[in-house]
């Protein structure tokens, strides 16, 4: 059965249309990679899917339910949450306390404790649970970032950049982490990476986005020799270098 389904969903900011039309389906524990170069609407339909943006038009069903609208504590209570795209922990709190506070949706102080120290496990920090974030590595504050949207107990996560500060050899961890996490938890994945070594070892399914339309949607395989894909890379390549 169909965990999410995006339908025709589009968001404009005045005259810009930062999503366009973009209609997908997404099957329980899937990882799916989203992609695209920089402004094409990857961080916007994030944002629409769990509730920071009100689509202009099209919907999404989230386990057969609408949730288009909907504010994003009732989206993350059904099991759809987002991380930021910035590490977003609380610099001077620790890492305990951080996860706490994400499951405090659900649970009582008490409760949204224990579930916090079970999420560091689930992702391998429970030994520094105490430790300050200010302190931590950055591999150790993705994984911080990983279990602080854990605590929310989502079905589905979306994970916006969180391999951004990674040398190749720290997302590999975090990679091995995030499939553990699916393959143990029954996770579905939907994630955003500009690192395309990381972005290509994760994912098994990729949406393209360029210019807010989606322009392609397969493996990994079939979207890396796609001409629209190609050349949509090509142009940022172009862009940049100009
Ligand atoms: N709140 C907003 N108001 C107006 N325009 C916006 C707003 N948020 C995003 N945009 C514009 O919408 C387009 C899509 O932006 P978005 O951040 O979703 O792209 P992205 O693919 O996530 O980019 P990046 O890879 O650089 O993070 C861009 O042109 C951006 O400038």
């Amino acid at each position: 059965m169909t965990i999410l389904q995006a339908n025709q969903l589009t968001v404009r900011f005045g005259g810009l249309v930062a999503v366009d039309k973009v209609s997908f389906a997404v099957q329980p524990k899937e990882i799916i990679g989203l992609i695209g170069p920089n402004g094409a609407g990857k961080t916007t339909l994030f944002s629409m899917l769990v509730g920071l943006h009100r689509p202009t038009s099209g919907h999404v069903l989230f386990d057969g339910q609408h949730v288009s609208g909907k504010r994003p504590h009732v989206i993350a209570r059904q099991g759809m949450t987002k991380t930021f795209q910035n590490t977003a922990l609380f610099p001077e709190m620790s890492l305990l306390d951080n996860v706490t506070t994400a499951g405090l949706l659900r649970h009582p102080v008490r409760e949204a404790r224990a579930l916090a120290l079970d999420c560091l496990d689930r992702v391998g920090l429970r030994n520094i649970a105490d430790v300050d974030v200010d302190s931590l590595t950055f591999p150790q504050r993705a994984l911080g970032e990983v279990a602080r949207a854990l605590a929310t107990q989502p079905r589905i996560l979306l994970l916006d950049e969180v391999m951004a500060a990674l040398t190749p050899l720290e997302m590999d961890t975090v990679i091995a982490t995030l499939r553990e996490l699916r393959d143990r938890d029954g996770l579905t994945l939907i994630v955003v990476e500009h690192h395309m070594r990381a972005i290509m070892r994760l994912s098994e399914r990729l949406l393209v986005l360029n210019f807010g339309k989606l322009i392609a949607d397969g493996t990994p395989a079939e979207v890396s020799v796609n001409p629209d894909v190609v050349a949509a890379y090509l142009g940022g390549e172009h862009a940049r270098h100009n």
